[in-house]
């Protein structure tokens, strides 16, 4: 009887040390570390909001050579005055539009080698899709997905041929809004969906060269595009998108670069993050073999809590159909 307890909780020990250590062996791509101090980081929408904040802390605590990028010169100049003042670094801002290739490899070529880029521009202008225009449809694709094809493409070769042989990262943002379709939400979600596409083809593609591709998944966040937003939004879409956390512009910054730094594919910034990351896992690469043993092992669990969600939106969604019918 000793025995078979004994052997029973060596039986509850040895399982997970043995997963542990073959999750260590095939996790792949292998783990890494993407030094920052010096390096040139160049970031697309860096004029405000989380690019911003972005700017702001390479700058500041990362110690790094920083490139902004966007539409409005204006807002470029505010936000390079803003990090003169905080950091003492001079930045250098380029006026472009994503969805135009030959202006944004023109700043790219102007501004260097890339060590980390990060493809953040993005906009969201909610509604059903039935009251939402076409033109609005294809404005956020085009921005938010295939803007972010041009900026990757325009700054592929330059990466390629670096002369500094560290590690290097493209990291590329999207939202929770890109991990689950949310109402209101049929062409935001669509073209954040499409950015995880792109990240794990193109890991496969860039790894030899030891580039390394991180998806950055924040919650609402507090930014002048989600101020200009939330006048917009249909009450659902603020309703499911409360279920996260909202969250500061700094702290996603934050995550952003603790990710980077490590390769990390994956980049939730909350717990919900966290529970979706685990829930949405899937295919995606993972480096971390404590990670890949969490997956293997709550991805049920958050199957199950994924469904609860699911079952409490609907009932939203229920409620206020049957109130305007
Ligand atoms: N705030 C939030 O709640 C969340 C945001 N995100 C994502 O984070 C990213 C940043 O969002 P946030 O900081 O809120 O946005 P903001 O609206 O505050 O900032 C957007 C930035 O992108 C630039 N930009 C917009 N369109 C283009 C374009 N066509 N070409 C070049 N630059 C452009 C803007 O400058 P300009 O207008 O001058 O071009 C600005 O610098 C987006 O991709 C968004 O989808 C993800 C989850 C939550
Ligand atoms: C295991 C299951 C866990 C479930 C947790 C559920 C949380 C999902 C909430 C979805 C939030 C969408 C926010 C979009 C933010 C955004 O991108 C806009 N602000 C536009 O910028």
């Amino acid at each position: 009887m000793a025995d078979a307890k004994l052997a029973f909780v060596a039986l509850l020990v040895l399982f997970p040390l043995a997963l542990l250590a073959l999750l260590a062996l095939i996790v792949r791509p292998r783990p890494v570390k993407i030094p920052l101090k010096n390096r040139h980081v160049f970031i697309t929408g860096g004029s405000s909001g989380i690019g911003l904040a972005l700017a702001h802390m390479a700058a500041a605590a990362e110690g790094a050579r920083v490139s902004i990028l966007a539409r409005s010169l204006d807002k470029l100049e505010e936000a390079r005055n803003s990090i003169r003042l905080a950091t003492g670094i001079e930045a250098a801002i380029y006026a472009a539009d994503v969805r135009d290739f030959d202006a944004v490899k023109k700043a790219v070529d102007a501004a260097g080698p890339i060590d980390v880029l990060i493809v953040n521009q993005g906009i969201f202008v909610p509604g059903e899709l039935e009251n939402q225009d076409l033109s609005e449809v294809r404005f956020m694709i085009d921005v938010n997905l295939m803007g972010s094809f041009n900026v990757v493409k325009a700054a592929l070769p330059g990466m390629k041929s670096r002369s500094d042989r560290r590690p290097v990262s493209i990291a590329l943002m999207s939202s929770q809004a890109g991990q689950v379709g949310v109402y209101g939400y049929t062409a935001y979600s669509a073209s954040k969906f499409g950015l995880r596409g792109m990240a794990e083809a193109l890991q496969h593609e860039v790894i030899a060269d030891d580039i390394h591709v991180s998806l950055i998944f924040p919650p609402d966040t507090e930014t002048p595009g989600l101020a200009e937003e939330s006048k917009k939004r249909p009450p659902l879409t603020s309703i499911i998108a409360a279920s996260s956390g909202a969250m500061k512009a700094e702290e996603v910054a934050r995550k952003c670069f603790d990710g980077i730094k490590v390769g990390n594919f994956f980049v939730p910034c909350n717990f919900e993050g966290a529970m979706l990351a685990i829930a949405t896992a899937g295919l995606a690469p993972q480096r971390s073999s404590f990670m890949a043993f969490v997956e293997v092992t709550l991805m049920g669990l958050m199957r199950l809590v994924a469904l609860f969600f699911q079952w409490n939106w609907y009932g939203s969604i229920a409620k206020y159909a049957s109130k305007n019918k």
